[in-house]
């Protein structure tokens, strides 16, 4: 079984037992919410179901248009039943690392706003530790003109490297969906409190957001390489 199809079980395995008639939806960013799309659109159109989805990217948005399912926003829909995203690593604790697609603020503010949030992934994404899986640090969206700073400040009181992400098909970084740039911090203590770290980030002027998600997401979906999903419940939500 492929990496896609693992992610297909998982995304399929959420949506099918998280959305409910008459809801409204958050829909997350990357590769495996592309499957919890197709899952909902499929639902929607064979259960008859009334779901109105809330996107957290440019790229969400076009999946709901091209999938002709209703289009809300948080300025109509500010409560949100369940959102379903994907993650690039999970810990023991259900602290999530997010952004590595670059949607990171739209997809936490949206979270934010949901009563559950729900994570879908491939096996590979599931870890014991934030940095033992994912090797590409935790993203922080900043405002251009500071991103210097931030990133010296970061360095200072945590250690570890930052790099400025470049773009691929354009020279120069990359610039979010909200014109920010994104930092990438690869840290070197894994026994740091996201919490505490997430807080302090977050206070330093220009800092627009981090993909450190800590206590926000009730279950995670792994799919693993033979086709089952493996679950993992927050132990405080
Ligand atoms: O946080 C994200 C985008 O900002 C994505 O959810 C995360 O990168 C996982 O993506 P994929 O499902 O493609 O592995």
């Amino acid at each position: 079984m492929s990496l896609e199809q693992a992610k297909q079980v998982a995304a399929y395995r959420a949506v099918d037992e998280y959305v409910k008639n008459n809801s409204i939806f958050g829909v997350g960013s990357g590769s495996t919410v592309v499957y919890a799309v197709q899952r909902l659109a499929e639902r929607v159109e064979t259960e008859n179901l009334r779901v109105t989805c809330i996107p957290t990217s440019f790229q969400a948005k076009q999946l709901i248009i091209k999938h002709n399912l209703i289009l809300g926003e948080l300025e109509t829909n500010p409560e949100i039943d369940v959102t379903i995203d994907g993650a690039d690593e999970v810990d023991f604790q259900m602290t999530l690392i997010k952004g590595g697609g670059g949607c990171l603020l739209q997809e936490k503010i949206v979270a934010a706003c949901s009563k559950t949030l729900i994570v879908i992934a491939d096996y590979t994404k599931d870890s014991k530790k934030l940095g033992d899986q994912y090797k590409k640090g935790i993203p922080i969206e900043v405002i251009p003109m500071a991103y210097v700073p931030i990133k010296n400040k970061v360095i200072s009181m945590f250690g570890g490297q930052i790099k400025l992400r470049n773009a691929i098909a354009k020279a120069g970084p990359v610039v979010t969906d909200n014109g920010n740039f994104i930092l990438d911090w690869i840290f070197s203590d894994q026994d740091l409190d996201w919490e505490v770290v997430n807080k302090s980030i977050k206070m330093i002027p220009g800092v627009v957001e981090t993909g450190l998600f800590v206590r926000m997401c009730k279950k995670a979906y792994f799919g693993q390489p033979e086709g089952t999903v493996v679950e993992r419940n927050s132990s405080f939500l």
